[in-house]
């Protein structure tokens, strides 16, 4: 698969960070919400505050894939979304040289099955982390009225789905992606269809409020448990998108870990979750006006351990696990990071003691040995979260750090180098000779 011109971030830390930065839409919410503009027969949905990152291309290209004209005005942060046409079941493919390169592929199943009557899965990406199932997604899909099959031969599934109705459905663990895709099948399915075991993610509510928009009936959002009632017919709407509490996350612990005074435009303290009060308890300070979050750190006072257990919303998110892990090789004392949602979050701390940290990983658990002096070092990125977190390491690092590849980063963060060095940072993003 061409993956372009390979990319690394160089970083060389020491400096502190000031100003301002602007934070971008969210990659979680985004990607269910490009799927579900093509729900819509009629139309053109205008999505705004659009980040612009690698898997936000990938999704648009998917879009045009399977039929729909789609444009991205990047200066505006707008997509444009005509799915009008979305009629030719031959093109209701998820191929593997697009879908492959994100997890957000699946989330255009729905709208596959209800234009189309079918879909074919040749694959579905997303950071590698280990041990990553659909089946939630598939048995609900099943249990609405489709036939779901496994090829097993060419690692394909096919899904045929003449007709959709309403169910009641449980989910095992409340996922993120997966509660979005059984939505979306059920708001055009006939009748009525109950979720139990809902995610509770911001971006879930936000996706719920995009669909409503446009004019499907779901109640319940929030609450974890679901009710939608099907509907014939969905219209395009505008909607902006909210912005990433992950974004915000890592820039607040990138203030964090190098010391300094920072604004985070468009970050919203209440989204941070249990996370803001983790970094509270390791010196950070923040306040809210309005839509800027102010995030501030004394370097000359050392930053306090910390323990964090991961799970689904509202507990500390995976996704800040990464980031939280490097903050924590500079705090005075042990930290202890339990991750209980992804077996391979943890590839980063090898990386982080090739940088002179002391971690110890058992199973699902961590222990950071801090404070350690971190020093420049060539690493990994494993996937998005590691690449990120290990910029964030490189800014407080002796020397230079590398991370590559960037274009882990990139699908996740837009114009991070930029962002942070107009914070002081000293960081580029170069392609590799
Ligand atoms: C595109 C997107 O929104 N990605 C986010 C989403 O991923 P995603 O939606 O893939 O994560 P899930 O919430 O589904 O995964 C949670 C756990 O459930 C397991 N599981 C999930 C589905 C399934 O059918 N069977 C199953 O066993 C997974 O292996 C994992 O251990 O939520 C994650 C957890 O907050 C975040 O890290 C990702 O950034
Ligand atoms: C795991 C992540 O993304 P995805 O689900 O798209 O792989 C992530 O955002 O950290």
């Amino acid at each position: 698969m061409s993956m372009g011109q390979e990319v690394r971030y160089r970083v060389r830390g020491g400096r502190p960070l000031n100003g301002t930065a602007f934070i971008q839409g969210a990659k979680n919410a985004v990607l269910p919400m490009i799927g579900a503009a093509l729900l819509a027969s009629k139309g053109r949905t205008v999505l705004r505050n659009v980040p612009n990152i690698e898997d936000v291309r990938r999704a648009l290209e998917l879009a045009e894939h399977v039929g729909a004209k789609v444009e991205f005005h990047e200066a505006e942060r707008t997509v444009v979304i005509d799915a009008s046409r979305l009629d030719d079941p031959e093109r209701a493919v998820l191929p593997a040289d697009i879908a492959a390169r994100f997890r957000g592929s699946v989330l255009f199943v729905p709208a596959l099955m209800h234009r189309m009557g079918r879909a074919r899965i040749e694959g579905v990406g997303g950071c590698n982390l280990g041990s990553r199932k659909l089946d939630f997604h598939y048995r609900g899909f099943a249990r609405l009225g489709a036939e779901v099959v496994e090829d097993e031969e060419r690692n394909h599934i096919n899904i045929t789905s003449p007709y959709l109705r309403g169910g009641h459905l449980y989910l095992d663990t409340p996922s993120h992606t997966g509660t979005e895709n059984l939505i979306m099948a059920a708001v055009l399915a006939r009748g009525t269809t109950v979720i139990e075991h809902a995610a509770l993610e911001p971006e879930v509510i936000d996706v719920i409020e995009f669909l409503r928009a446009m004019g499907a009936k779901i109640s319940g959002g929030g609450t974890g448990f679901i009710t939608v009632e099907g509907v014939e017919e969905l219209t395009a709407v505008e909607h902006t998108i909210m912005s990433d509490r992950i974004d915000a996350g890592v820039f607040a612990m990138a203030t964090a870990a190098a010391g300094g005074d920072v604004s985070l435009v468009g970050a919203n303290l209440e989204h941070l979750g249990v996370a803001r009060w983790k970094l509270d308890q390791m010196g950070v300070e923040f306040s809210q006006q309005g839509a800027v979050l102010h995030v501030r750190r004394d370097p000359s006072v050392p930053l306090r351990p910390i323990n964090a257990v991961t799970s689904p919303y509202p507990g500390f998110a995976t996704d800040l696990q990464s980031p939280l892990m490097a903050l924590a090789t500079l705090a005075e004392g042990e930290s202890y990071l339990h991750e209980n949602i992804y077996d391979g979050r943890f590839a980063l701390a090898d990386e982080l003691n090739k940088m002179g940290a002391k971690i110890e990983v058992e199973g699902t658990r961590a222990i950071v040995h801090g404070p350690t002096e971190l020093r420049g070092a060539e690493v990994v990125a494993h996937d998005l979260r590691t690449g990120a977190s290990l910029v964030l390491a490189g800014l407080v690092a002796q020397g230079e750090t590398v991370v590559a590849p960037g274009y882990l980063v990139d699908r996740g963060h837009a114009q991070f180098a930029s962002r942070l060095a107009a914070l002081g940072a000293d960081v580029v993003r170069e392609p590799i000779a």
